[in-house]
């Protein structure tokens, strides 16, 4: 795992836009995995950004990493709306090529099936994006979600649903039930860039990078990832024990960009 530390989100946007960038100029037809919350959002303006000089997305594919249960189709919460506003319809790539996991489906556990064979079929994820929540769930992941999982439907917890009321016009419309990829599912993505935020991430991110790996933190099974990289701020990396060694090894600029 590579741990960065950087002065702040428009950093962070541009050096995981620097990664997607390098990795579209490489292979046209790369496979992204895209995340919702607020944690990716300067990644998605940076892209649009350089999508508007240039950088082509025609040719790829993209999934998303979650859903939740219930919205009507079309509410502005449920994450295929947020990612297509936050950034599928600010570059060019083709609509139909963007996935997301059914949550409106009257068959669950097919569409999730469905979503694990259509990520197989695009040839897995190339780079998959993340944030991670307060209780160090990545995706809807929740704490004690199995290492092997796959795409299914899980149950938030309260804290999750209070984290992300924010979006709802109160706690009570959050819906209870999200379909997610599961953990065995990202980590079989080749590259994996986490995103994480303010002080209110610290404890998480001291649990995932530096804590015992456990189910108990669903983020912490990206220490077992060949190619994860952290992205964060200082108040996110604020409860590091070795934030300086990271800050000294990685000096701003991960492997990927050549140490
Ligand atoms: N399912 C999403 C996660 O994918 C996201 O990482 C998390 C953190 O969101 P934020 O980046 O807004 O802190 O929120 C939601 O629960």
């Amino acid at each position: 795992m590579e741990v960065v530390i950087l002065g702040g989100r428009r950093q962070i946007g541009k050096l995981a836009a620097d990664a997607i960038e390098e990795l579209l100029r490489r292979k046209p037809d790369a496979v992204l995995g895209l995340a919702t919350g607020s944690s990716p959002l300067p990644v998605y303006d940076e892209l649009a950004e350089r999508n508007s000089r240039g950088l082509d997305f025609s040719r790829a594919t993209a999934f998303t990493l979650d859903e939740y249960v219930g919205l009507p189709a079309g509410h502005p919460e449920s994450y295929r709306e947020v990612i297509r506003r936050e950034f599928t319809d600010r570059v060019n790539i083709a609509p139909e090529k963007v996935h997301g996991p059914d949550g409106s489906a009257g068959d669950i556990p097919a569409a999730c099936q469905a979503y694990e064979d259509a990520i197989a079929a695009a040839g897995g994820v190339d780079l998959q994006l993340l944030g991670v929540g307060t209780d160090g769930h990545i995706a809807f992941n929740e704490p004690g979600s199995s290492f092997a999982s796959r795409t299914r439907i899980k149950s938030l917890i309260e804290q999750t649903r209070r984290d992300n009321a924010r979006f709802f016009k109160s706690l009570a419309e959050v819906p209870h039930h999200v379909l997610t990829q599961g953990l065995g599912t990202l980590m079989e993505a080749r590259h994996v860039i986490l995103i994480a935020t303010g002080a209110q991430k610290a404890q998480a991110v001291r649990e995932f990078v530096e804590g015992p790996v456990s189910a108990i933190c669903p983020a912490s099974i990206l220490q077992f990832h060949p190619h994860a990289t952290v992205l964060l701020d200082e108040a996110a990396a604020s409860a590091l024990k070795l934030a300086d060694f990271y800050r000294h090894t990685y000096d701003n600029k991960p492997a990927w960009q050549g140490l």
